[in-house]
């Protein structure tokens, strides 16, 4: 599946979860919101979860990288196509057990595992010494979320974990 991430140059680059990947050709970087176009776009503010019943709907994913603490301002400029990820705890070591915090790079994987693309997701995070840890942290959840039916259907197994 295409990823694609809008960066907004705000944060360290040398922690930067998204430029690794665009480093590793994992995905790519644009720097225009309307590249974003046609993309499902990963929103920790959005009102509907993302669900296995996104796979067919769009051309790839899309995340924003920009700083926690900006995160809302930039959002606003964003109203289609928009999907929180449930509840999955972060593993990266700045949000370390926090839920909801995802780094980039974690929330890409974890959209793409609930999108039955398990052998991408597990490439994305191949490249972070503790990504193995978020799968391990959150493989009950990630499951369960894989096999449900529609977003209703996560946001209730969702409710089983928080
Ligand atoms: C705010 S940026 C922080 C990036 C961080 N500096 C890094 O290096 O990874 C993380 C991005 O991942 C996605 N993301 C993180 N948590 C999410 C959630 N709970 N639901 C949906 N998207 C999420 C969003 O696109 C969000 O903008």
């Amino acid at each position: 599946m295409d990823l694609l991430i809008y960066h907004a140059n705000q944060c360290d680059p040398k922690k930067c979860t998204g430029r690794k990947l665009a480093r590793f050709g994992i995905a790519r970087l644009t720097h225009r919101i309307s590249d974003l176009r046609g993309y499902l776009i990963l929103s920790p503010f959005s009102e509907r979860a993302l669900s296995p019943a996104d796979r067919y709907s769009c051309r790839g994913l899309a995340a924003l990288d920009c700083s926690w603490a900006e995160a809302e301002r930039v959002f606003e400029r964003i109203h289609a196509n928009t999907r929180a990820l449930p509840f999955l705890l972060a593993a990266n070591p700045v949000n370390f057990g926090r839920p909801f915090r995802l780094s980039t790079a974690e929330a890409l994987a974890a959209a793409l595992f609930i999108l039955g693309e398990r052998e991408q997701a597990s490439l994305v995070l191949s490249k972070f010494s503790w990504g193995h840890t978020f799968f391990e942290l959150n493989r009950e959840p990630l499951e369960e979320y894989a096999a449900a039916k529609d977003s209703a259907e996560v946001v209730r197994i969702q409710s089983e974990y928080i």
